[in-house]
């Protein structure tokens, strides 16, 4: 799991790692450089024209360091030192005096020199403005600068951070917009909310050897998950086991005409690993059920069409309910029933969310650590409105709260918030999964883990990790545009395997 921290921890970590690890901090800008210089050579051909823009702070520095490393490369470069009021960081001096080509720097001090500048020519422009440090909003020459390179074709790639992006909260006035950032040690939070995706574009961490130690008794909310997180939390198969004893679920979902969420999730439980699974369907639906999932057995409502009667939940170790149900006032009964009798924790998914929204006395029906998983659309109907993405997550966060229970909020970056306030961003999935069913799919998968007796915390990561890794081997084979949801059933196999 990767830490995500502050700014100002940030800005710690650095402070502490010069100060006790067996490196200096102008060692530790070359290492940052070298680390960066490494990824650009394997990813941009040495015959384009790179143009690297610094401040006069570390970032500038770091500008300055890959400038000198990627000269030694034959790249053709060129480097602009936007001069503004704050003084040059040490770091930053050490390093403009290492430059030997002093020809290739040019200076811009004000409004005159940066027309005179011309980034045109660049394939490639590297923003070393501002990182970690940007402590207010960009103004002025900085300003015009972060314009002058937004309106370029070049590709864009931000070290660090791209300049102008706060880290850990809204960010305001004008921001670099990068292609591709390559930022150093650690996620940092912006990078995972939606509405910075313009700014950062794609992004990848580079590790530069800060003090392990710190990050470890640092103090987060927010993690990133890695595969590792997930392999240590799955658990083994052991040869005694049988269907008994892995795991019994009740699907509760379709309606006439939406049985594919019916039929997408249940299969996407049983290739989870669950053990016994019925789903419970309108009684017209039955036929469909019965040939689409035959694993699952089938339990039939009173109503042709959709869900109007609450089956027993005895001897049930988890319920999935809400992939198209629909909103009938008998559908908001039944379900208000089920919850009533459940005392275990539930999953709560889609139309059964838009219910809860609707019905908001049902909230306080929930079972403790119940997992609920809607999507950004479904999750404005339970909390309102926010004002960017910062507080959406205060919003998440605080809801998580509210209800005791687990919020996986889905997107690109989908968080999972429990009740003490923790965040868990998903770091597989790719925009392939943004199609029809994908969600029925995760349902499915959340279910089938904590009917396998996973804890609620643990079904919903390891659910969303695996189901967005299945989706990344999915799109090797059929492609972004072409992805169903089954695909992502079709290889929960190959995820797990590669899991284990
Ligand atoms: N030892 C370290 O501290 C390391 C730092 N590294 C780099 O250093 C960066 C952080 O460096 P700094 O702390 O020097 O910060 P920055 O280089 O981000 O810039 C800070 C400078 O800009 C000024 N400034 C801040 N906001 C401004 C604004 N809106 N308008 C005009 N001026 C503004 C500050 O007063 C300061 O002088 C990281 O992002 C990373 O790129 C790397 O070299 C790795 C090691
Ligand atoms: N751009 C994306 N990158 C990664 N995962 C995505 C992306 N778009 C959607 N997904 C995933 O696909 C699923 C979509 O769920 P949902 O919106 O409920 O779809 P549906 O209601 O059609 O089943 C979520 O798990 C989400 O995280
Ligand atoms: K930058």
């Amino acid at each position: 799991m990767l830490k995500i921290l502050t700014a100002e921890q940030i800005r710690a970590l650095d402070a502490h790692t010069i100060m006790n690890e067996p490196i200096t901090s102008v060692d530790l800008m070359e290492r940052a450089g070298q680390a960066f210089v490494s990824w650009f050579c394997r990813h941009v051909d040495v015959v384009q024209t790179v143009g690297i823009i610094c401040g006069t702070g570390n970032n500038g520095g770091d500008g300055l360091v890959i400038a000198r490393l990627l000269l030694t490369y034959n790249y053709k470069v060129k480097v602009w030192i936007v001069r503004g009021e704050s003084k040059e960081s040490t770091d930053f001096t050490a390093n403009l005096n290492r430059i030997a080509t002093k020809h290739l720097v040019n200076e811009i001090s004000n409004e005159q020199e940066l027309s005179s500048s011309d980034f045109t020519d660049c394939h490639v422009l590297i923003d070393a403005l501002f990182g970690t440090g940007l402590s207010r909003k960009v103004v002025g020459l900085q300003e015009a600068v972060i314009k002058k390179m937004n309106d370029t074709t070049a590709y864009k790639i931000a070290v660090d951070v791209p300049s102008g992006l706060q880290i850990d909260k809204p960010s305001i006035g004008t921001i670099f917009k990068a292609d591709f950032t390559l930022t150093f040690q650690l996620p940092k939070l912006a990078f995972l909310l939606p509405e910075n995706f313009q700014y950062v574009g794609n992004w990848q961490v580079v590790r530069i050897g800060l003090d392990k130690k710190f990050i470890e008794t640092s103090d987060t909310k927010h993690f990133l998950l890695e595969k590792k997180d997930v392999k240590a939390i799955l658990k083994p198969r052991n040869k005694f086991d049988h269907k008994g004893n892995n795991g019994k679920a009740l699907l509760i979902a379709g309606s006439y005409g939406k049985m594919g969420a019916a039929i997408l999730a249940a299969r996407a439980a049983m290739r989870t690993g669950l053990g016994l699974l019925t789903t419970h369907v309108p009684s017209a639906c039955l036929t469909i059920i019965q040939n689409s999932a035959p694993e699952s057995m089938a339990s039939v409502d009173g109503h042709e069409h959709y869900f109007t009667t609450t089956p027993s939940c005895e001897d049930i170790d988890a319920v999935g309910v809400g992939p198209g149900i629909g909103l009938h006032n008998e559908t908001k009964r039944a379900f208000e029933k089920l919850l009533q009798q459940s005392k275990k924790p539930l999953v709560v998914d889609a139309d059964a969310i838009t219910l809860l929204a609707n019905h908001p006395s049902l909230l306080l029906l929930l079972p403790p650590q119940s997992i609920l998983t809607p999507h950004p659309g479904e999750f404005r109907r339970l909390v309102g409105d926010w004002a960017n993405d910062f507080d959406r997550l205060e919003k998440q966060k605080n809801f998580s709260k509210q209800i005791g229970g687990i919020v996986v909020l889905k997107g690109a970056h989908t968080s999972i918030t429990s009740p003490n306030g923790k965040v868990y961003f998903n770091s597989s999935g790719n925009p392939g999964m943004a199609t029809a069913g994908s969600g029925d799919v995760l349902t499915g998968m959340i279910m089938s883990l904590l009917a396998q007796g996973y804890k609620p915390l643990d079904a919903a990561i390891v659910g969303v990790f695996l189901h967005g890794w299945a989706g990344d081997l999915a799109v090797r084979k059929m492609g972004e545009i072409s992805l169903i949801a089954s695909d992502i059933i079709d290889f929960i196999p190959p995820a797990y395997h590669d899991l284990r």
